[in-house]
Formats: structure tokens, C-alpha cells, sequence
């Protein structure tokens, strides 16, 4: 995250929302590699001294261990999945500070949605044994996805920024008007171009190029269904962004007027 005052503009936050589909559908490509791994999933599937929870979880909390050490998560652009994290071994920074205090995490919910509804559809059925390697797979994805998610709440601090519409916004909050809010921060024409632009990165990323250079541009062979990468994002990254837009300007209020975005 690299934000300075004249950069923290919704368009500017909106291009790393777009670089970021890059990332994701290249994670979503890498875990589909393997298969399910059902087990990996099931709590107690995979038998850990002394951890009660499943392998994919354990694995999460080692690594987010590992990355509270250097200071992920005091970024308030970082959410983690799990709790009881180490403190970073190296010195604090002062982040910019763009953000009202908030504790909007919902990362279990995404970590449901993420098992029940899209590893089954970009996974064939079975157990190859690649256990560490899906997980680790998995890991990349989850991440990505709850940093993609989790932005919203610098797209809700803009959009509350802004001066047409922030006595809107204000009003809205003060009666805790969750579907106001969500319909004064949609911008569908948005969402359109994001779901045509992501198909054609999907086609284009998933193609096979053959030995003279020419990509196979045939849907049926490409790396990762298109419909799937679609559907996820209109069925559940777009929606939980919103989600968080809505939570963290529920709690945006509170801070108003002495909090403006400090860089
Ligand atoms: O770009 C915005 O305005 C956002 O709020 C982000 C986002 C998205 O998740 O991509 C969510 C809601 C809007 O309807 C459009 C797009």
C-alpha cells in the first residue's frame, strides 16, 4: 500500500483493485492444479499434536505467525484469519493514517464461502496426496481475496470523502440504514465493466500457448473456467466488499467530524 495525498482518489484505489484481479485469478490457476483434498478441510482430518481445527487452518496460523513477525498485519491494509499472533520482531511504522480505528474482519466468512462454494469448482473431485501443496495454494488465495475485500474499507473512507455525497452518507449512517448505504455506495456500471474486463483477463491468463507461439483460445480448454471466475466475483468478492464498505462506514460516524485522512 502506497498512498499519498494526491493517490488516495477512488480511481486510484479502484487500479489496485484491478491489479489485484491479476493476482487472483493467477492463485485460483495455481491451487486448480490439484485436486480437492477434501481432508485438508476437516476438522481433525489430518491428525496435529495439539491443535484442535483442520490442516488448512493450522497451516494459516503458522504462516500468519510467521508474517505477524515482520509486521503484516499492523498494515491496515492487511486483515489476518487467525488470532494469538506473535508481535513483528522488527520495529513499528507509522502508516498514514487513512483509516478510522475498526475492527471490520470477516474473513470467517470468506473462509466458508472460499471451502463450501469455490474450491469445488475449480478443483476436480479426489485426493492426490498434494496436501502441503494445496494448502499452501489455498493460503495464496484466501489472502488475496481478504486483501481485495478488506479494501473496501479505503473505497468507503473515499467515497465518504467526498463532498456531494458525504450528508447522504451521514444521514444514512445515523439511522443505520445498511441497505441505504449499500445502494448509495453501488455503482453498477462499475461492476459491469469489472466482470467483462475479469472474463477476458481469465481467457487471456488460462490460454495455452502452443509451440508456435499461438495461445489456444478455446473456452472449453482454458486453465480455469470463465463462468467460475465470474461467478465468484459477482456472487461473493464484490458482495463481501460491500459488506465491509457498509461495516466500516457504520463505524465511520463515530469519528466525525475531528477524523480526516492524515498522510
Ligand atoms: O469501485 C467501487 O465503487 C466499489 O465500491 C467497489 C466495487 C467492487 O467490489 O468492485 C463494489 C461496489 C460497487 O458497486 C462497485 C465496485
Amino acid at each position: 500500500m502506497n498512498f499519498t495525498k494526491k493517490n488516495f482518489t477512488l480511481d486510484h484505489i479502484r487500479q489496485e483493485l484491478v491489479r489485484l484481479e491479476d493476482s487472483i485469478i493467477f492463485a485460483l490457476i495455481e491451487r486448480s492444479q490439484f485436486q480437492k483434498n477434501d481432508i485438508i478441510y476437516k476438522c481433525g482430518g489430518i491428525n496435529i499434536k495439539e491443535f484442535d481445527g483442520s490442516f488448512l487452518e493450522y497451516f494459516l496460523h503458522e504462516l500468519e505467525c510467521a508474517h505477524a513477525k515482520v509486521r503484516r498485519y499492523t498494515s491496515p491494509d492487511e486483515t489476518p484469519f487467525t488470532t494469538n499472533l506473535p508481535d513483528s520482531v522488527l520495529p513499528p511504522i507509522q502508516f498514514p493514517k487513512l483509516l478510522v480505528p475498526n475492527n471490520v474482519n470477516i474473513n470467517d466468512q470468506l473462509m466458508k464461502i472460499y471451502i463450501n462454494e469455490i474450491v469445488p469448482k475449480i478443483t476436480d473431485e479426489g485426493d492426490d496426496g498434494n496436501h502441503g501443496s494445496a494448502a499452501t495454494k489455498d493460503c495464496h488465495v484466501l489472502q488475496l481475496l481478504s486483501r481485495r475485500i478488506h479494501f473496501g474499507k479505503f473505497v468507503a473512507e473515499a467515497k465518504f470523502n467526498d463532498p456531494l455525497l458525504q450528508p447522504k452518507y451521514i444521514e444514512l449512517i445515523r439511522n443505520k440504514d445498511k441497505c441505504g448505504i449499500n445502494d448509495l455506495l453501488t455503482n453498477l456500471a462499475v461492476e459491469e465493466k469489472l466482470l467483462r474486463r475479469l472474463r477476458r483477463k481469465a481467457a487471456i491468463f488460462g490460454a495455452e500457448i502452443d509451440g508456435d507461439g499461438i495461445p489456444t483460445l478455446k473456452e472449453e480448454d482454458n486453465k480455469i473456467p470463465l463462468d467460475v471466475v465470474c461467478d465468484m466475483y459477482e456472487k461473493y468478492v464484490i458482495p463481501l466488499t460491500k459488506v465491509v464498505e457498509v461495516e466500516y462506514l457504520l463505524e465511520r460516524l463515530k469519528y466525525y467530524p475531528s477524523f480526516v485522512p492524515e498522510f
